[in-house]
């Protein structure tokens, strides 16, 4: 017996019904509003419709998390994966980067006056630096460069006023961040404007733009080109820095040996400048993109107090998380005196391997900064004395990369909810010809087992529970 089947309500009908008994739905009775009416439901369906590719295609998106704790070079693997997916994807933003770097170059410059400033306070005028030069020339020496750097210093401020005017606070160091709801970009954008060479010029007009007038990053910082470089390479400075320890080389957003390049009027910023540059994201950034026909969204997941709570909606679906682990052993975490750098990256770790939300996710962890911790074994730190486990193990490369590599696989192992995949390697993020190569292979990684899991591909192999290094 056949039973007639309901007929399905369409969008209208299900929206209409609450309002029977009201004004509104004599409007549906007559012929022209039954049109009408017929029209708006076609349109709210055809809405639905369209919304739900828009999902479906979400859902196909193969969504990237890049996580690490504050300055552990999330950014720097954004821009090597970005590169890697889209070669281009940082033309336009290159110019901005420019005045990101300049700010970093005017802020290392700031760093080894006060560091000098410091020393003269400590030792006063008649004691002799380490250089052999009586610390009178090195107060001379500073002086002098501090009186003829002034216009430089005061660009910083008057750039971060402009990039930040609703956060502007003189008090506080300015730092150029990425924050949701931060002009900056924009800013900057409206600032940068490139101005062609002149046809047949074989040189780069400045590229600069008349709205800096006289705080014009460009111009001001090649006028003072040579007082840089002089402050730099001051034997009596370097002295300092030498028995102090401090190696401004190993800090964030370093460009002073670049100066002689970045203070060129005609600069323009490499790839691997951008990479090296140092803006901190306060936010959580979204990068969308399609290579080869998949579209990736790729997400900066910054870490701190305030932003934490909102990782939770970020979680579901992820195919991927690149994971930033920089060993850098002997540094305390800026957000809390008393604990290690690497014992917060730990916890962290910790916490993304045993969210249920991540089970089904891929691992990519990356030991970052090898550079420093090749330097900082070089110059004789002990691990033992940040890590009492590592005992009297050799302080070599290899051995320090072993014991570092078990503590996270061990964690990994016991924390997982599920087996699943985790690649490993050791990376320099801010070397960019050796990062592109990781970056490939990440990126193929990731490709392969979105296609695996979507059943495009079939698993060549089981990949579950593997580890790979490069
Ligand atoms: N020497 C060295 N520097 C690195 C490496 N990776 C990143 N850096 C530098 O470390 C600084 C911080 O890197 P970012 O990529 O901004 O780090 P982040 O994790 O995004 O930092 P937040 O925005 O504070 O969360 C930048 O100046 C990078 O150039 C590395 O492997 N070696
Ligand atoms: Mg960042």
């Amino acid at each position: 017996m056949f039973q007639t089947k309901p007929r399905t309500r369409t969008t209208l009908e299900r929206f209409a019904s609450p309002l029977q008994n009201h004004a509104w739905s004599n409007i549906f009775k007559e012929g022209r509003g039954q049109r009408e009416a017929q029209r708006i439901s076609r349109e709210i369906d055809k809405g639905i419709l369209e919304s739900k590719k828009l999902l479906t295609k979400k859902d196909k998106a193969i969504k990237v998390l890049i996580m690490g704790q504050p300055e552990s070079g999330k950014l720097a693997v954004l821009r090597n994966l970005l590169f890697a997916l889209h070669p281009t994807y940082f033309h336009d933003e290159a110019l901005r980067w420019k005045t990101i770097i300049q700010l970093n170059l005017i802020d290392s410059v700031k760093t080894l006056l006060s560091i000098v400033e410091d020393e003269l306070e400590i030792s006063g005028p008649c004691s002799r630096s380490p250089a052999g030069s009586t610390s009178t020339s090195l107060l001379d020496h500073y002086q002098h460069t501090r009186m003829r750097l002034l216009p430089l210093l005061s660009i910083e401020t008057n750039l971060m006023r402009q990039l930040h005017p609703e956060h502007y606070d003189p008090s506080i160091t300015p730092e150029i961040c990425e924050q949701a709801g931060s002009r900056w970009k924009s800013v900057l954008k409206k600032v940068t404007l490139v101005q062609p060479a002149p046809p047949g010029s074989p040189q780069c007009r400045p590229v600069t733009s008349d709205k800096w007038g006289k705080d014009d990053p460009t111009l001001v910082l090649a006028a003072f080109k040579d007082d840089i470089i002089s402050l730099w390479e001051d034997e009596s400075i370097q002295g300092v820095l030498r028995r102090r320890g401090v190696r401004l080389e190993d800090s964030p957003g370093f460009f002073l040996d670049d100066t002689a390049r970045i203070a060129a009027v005609d600069y323009e910023p490499t790839e691997e400048d951008i990479v090296r540059a140092r803006s901190r994201t306060s936010c959580i950034e979204e990068h969308r993109l399609v290579q080869n026909g998949s579209e990736w969204c790729i997400y900066n997941v910054a870490d701190g107090r305030g932003i934490r709570p909102h990782w939770a909606s970020y979680l579901d679906d992820v195919q991927a998380i690149v994971f930033l682990a920089p060993l850098v052993f002997n540094d305390t975490f800026e957000g809390d005196k008393q604990l290690n750098q690497l014992q917060h990256s730990m916890s962290l770790w910790r916490k993304v391997c045993g969210n249920p939300l991540l089970a089904h996710a891929t691992i990519i962890l990356l030991f970052n900064k090898m550079d420093i911790l090749k330097e900082r074994l070089d110059a004789g730190f002990r691990v033992e004395t940040y890590f009492p486990s590592y005992g009297r193990a050799p302080n070599d490369v290899e051995n320090v990369m072993k014991y570092f590599r078990n503590k996270f696989l061990n964690d990994h192992y016991q924390l997982s909810t599920r087996r699943r995949p985790l690649y490993y390697h050791q990376t320099s993020v801010i070397d960019t010809e050796v990062t592109k190569f990781v970056m490939r292979a990440v990126r193929d990684g990731i490709l392969q087992r979105h296609l695996e899991s979507s059943r495009v591909l079939r698993p060549e192999q089981d990949m579950i529970g593997k580890d790979s290094v490069s």
